[in-house]
């Protein structure tokens, strides 16, 4: 599962070309399912922001059109549109290139991820059986949680329906390299923006491997228990945030 999570959004639109405008430039059709939401909303005005993007779909089950009315107005080519409610999930898809879905709900403190498992799951289910009809061709980014179950669920779908493509279906765990580069860097006490560390595995406790071994620039200057802190922290990192943010929801931010 790993080669695929790593990706980001952005990296996926600098590979995908569908088609081109009149213009020439190419355009892409970029659809984020729960784009209300504390993840959706952050990602909505950074995907406004990316000038790859030419067509911006933003649906939840409530709150998109004041979303789609406040991001629209950012002064950036993507055209946005809000879309409300399961009678218009057909129409936000339709044509997408790539679908990023931040859907569901987010642990509260004492919570893992799989106990999300049961009502993110039935989540995931409705809205790739919608992409499986709508655009069977697009890259699916899934964010939502728990990250080890519901890309195996989508999988399932799009078997089902007959569109499955692994090199199509992505399950976003970039937030574990970001964190494990950003602990690096502090206590390393190297530049954050220098450094680079593969994580490979899943996407919930131990099963989020930093291979800090691998990290550049690579330094002495880290003891044994240090790297073993380093992975624990990695590995507790949402847990972290959950904690912190006391029941008001799990990362958000630095998962945009
Ligand atoms: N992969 C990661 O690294 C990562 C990081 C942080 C959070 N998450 C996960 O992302 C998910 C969302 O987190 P959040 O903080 O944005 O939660 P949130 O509650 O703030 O937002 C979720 C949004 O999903 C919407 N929603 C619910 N059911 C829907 C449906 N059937 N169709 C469309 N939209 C629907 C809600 O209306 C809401 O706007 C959670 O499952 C969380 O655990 C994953
Ligand atoms: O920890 C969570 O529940 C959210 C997310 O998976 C994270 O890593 O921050």
């Amino acid at each position: 599962m790993r080669p695929s999570l790593m990706r980001s959004a952005s990296q996926l639109l600098r590979r995908r070309r569908s088609y081109s405008s009149a213009s020439g430039q190419p355009e892409r059709k970029v659809a984020i399912l729960g784009a209300a939401g504390g993840i959706g909303q952050p990602l909505s005005l950074l995907m406004k922001l990316n000038p790859l993007v030419s067509s911006l779909s933003l649906y939840d089950i409530a709150g998109t059109p004041g979303v789609a009315a406040d991001v629209s107005h950012i002064n950036s080519p993507a055209l946005v549109k809000g879309f409300v409610g399961e009678d218009q999930l057909g129409e936000a898809l339709e044509g997408s290139d790539i679908v990023i879905i931040p859907a569901g709900v987010p642990r509260k403190p004492g919570m893992t991820r799989d106990d999300l498992f049961n009502i993110n799951a039935g989540i995931v289910k409705n809205l790739c059986t919608a992409i499986a009809k709508y655009c069977p061709n697009a890259l699916v980014n899934m964010i939502s949680n728990p990250v080890n179950s519901t890309v195996p669920i989508a999988a399932e779908i799009f078997k089902k329906a007959g569109t499955y493509d692994e090199k199509r279906l992505f399950g976003v765990t970039t937030l574990d390299v970001v964190r494990a580069k950003t602990f690096y860097a502090g206590k390393a006490n190297v530049h954050v923006t220098d450094v680079n560390v593969p994580v490979v595995g899943g996407h919930a406790g131990i099963t989020i491997l930093p291979l800090f071994s691998q990290a550049t620039p690579s330094t002495n200057a880290l003891s044994d228990e240090d790297i073993k802190a380093l992975t624990k922290r990695t590995q507790d990192g949402g847990t972290e945030v959950v904690e912190a943010k006391a029941g008001k929801g799990s990362a958000t931010l630095s998962m945009a």
